[in-house]
């Protein structure tokens, strides 16, 4: 690990238990059985803990796009050419992608921040050069990435967590944009949780079943790399495990939102984690700083086939099942509005003795 990157291991931030029993002993009295608005109670519990306070908010979110390429494409493994990150970046820039329109209805800030892309982008006022290369290498063939350009991209994550937080953001969404991302997610996510190809990858942009047989292929022999010169190379010893795997097998992307996710739980920023690529991310996030775990929120099941086994390792139970399969943050911004209503249930309701009500304690059976 390189002296820049000894960040990734301090540990995250603490929760606030106590705000977290004020909070609840508040949900307690408000005018309602007790349970009777499910996992939104779960929800406004949860982000009081994190924000320290009584009655939560979430009406500052930050939504940041990280935008990278991946050497891997050249193995024919998307639906899509690489050309289409750039696109899709300066679409998000111009308001007509999905985030941009998002982003726009609930009145969030969106960043865009282009870490590399194989196809050189114009500069653009909205969008944030952080180029490193442009993209990935080939993850089937070698490395990723070198240890060097993935601190490079943990670091960027963190900057961008950072900025979320001088501007006030009361939650961090972290999307992505990059054309084969689906493979180098699926290959980090079989590295880390010892799993083979065929548990994770899936159809990513919309390939065929003969198109996911031979992307599962290309994972399995990059599996295999990986191992190899696992084996050959011993392990340098200030280096995470998890960080060595994401070198070898992620993608600029996948590195900048795990970084994002540690700073934020370091910072006690909550993290709204969006689909397949973005829970990758948060695995390889835990994997290096175990706490920050407790500073994320599931929004939605993507339709991506391997997001189940991910969700399961990190224990998380998302909001939303909309079939929806984008990435950008687009399924985390879909389920801000729930957390707003969470938090407006949880702040603004009548308590029993305001409103009133009688029947606070549930009645006893007669004796
Ligand atoms: O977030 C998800 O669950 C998700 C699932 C499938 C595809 N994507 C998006 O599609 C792109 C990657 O797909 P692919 O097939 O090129 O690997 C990338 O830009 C992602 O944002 C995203
Ligand atoms: C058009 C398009 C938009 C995307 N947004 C995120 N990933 C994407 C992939 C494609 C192909």
């Amino acid at each position: 690990m390189t002296a820049s990157t000894h960040w990734v291991c301090t540990p995250a931030a603490e929760l606030d238990a106590a705000m977290g029993r004020a909070a609840a002993a508040r949900q307690a009295q408000l005018t309602k059985p007790p349970g009777a608005l499910g996992r939104l109670e779960e929800v406004a519990l949860r982000l009081a803990a994190m924000q320290g306070r009584e009655r939560p908010s979430v009406e500052r979110v930050r939504i940041c796009v990280f935008a990278a390429d991946n050497g891997v494409v050249e193995e024919g493994v998307s639906a899509f050419p690489p050309s289409v990150t750039m696109q899709m970046v300066m679409n998000m820039a111009a308001g007509g992608a999905a985030i941009s329109v998002l982003a726009l209805a609930l009145e969030a800030d969106i960043e865009l921040v282009n870490l590399g892309t194989a196809t050189p982008m114009s500069p653009h006022p909205a969008v944030r050069d952080a180029t490193i290369a442009p993209g990935s290498a080939n993850l089937a063939r070698g490395p990723a990435m070198t240890d060097a350009q993935c601190d490079q991209a943990l670091a960027q994550g963190r900057a961008a967590a950072l900025r979320a937080i001088d501007a006030g953001a009361e939650l961090f969404i972290g999307g992505e944009m990059g054309i084969g991302n689906t493979t180098a997610s699926a290959a980090v996510a079989c590295a880390l949780l010892e799993q083979p190809a065929a548990a994770l990858v899936g159809p990513g942009t919309g390939l065929d079943s003969a198109g996911v047989k031979h992307k599962q292929r290309v994972v399995a022999r990059a599996l295999e790399r990986h191992r190899r010169a696992a084996q050959a190379t011993p392990p340098d010893a200030g280096r995470p495990a998890p960080a060595a795997v994401l070198a070898s097998l992620g993608g600029f992307d996948v590195a900048a939102l795990a970084g994002a996710y540690v700073a934020c739980a370091q910072r006690r920023l909550p993290v709204l984690l969006d689909g397949f690529i973005s829970s990758v991310a948060a695995l390889v996030a835990v994997r290096l700083c175990p706490g920050a775990a407790d500073w994320m929120l599931f929004s939605h099941a993507s339709a991506e086939p391997g997001h189940a086994l991910v969700l399961q390792a990190l224990g998380g139970v998302p909001l939303l099942d909309l079939e929806m399969r984008l990435g950008e943050g687009s399924g985390a911004a879909t389920a801000v509005p729930l957390l707003r209503l969470a938090c407006r249930l949880h702040g603004d309701m009548a308590t029993f003795a305001e409103a009133g009500v009688k029947g606070q304690a549930p009645l006893s059976a007669p004796q």
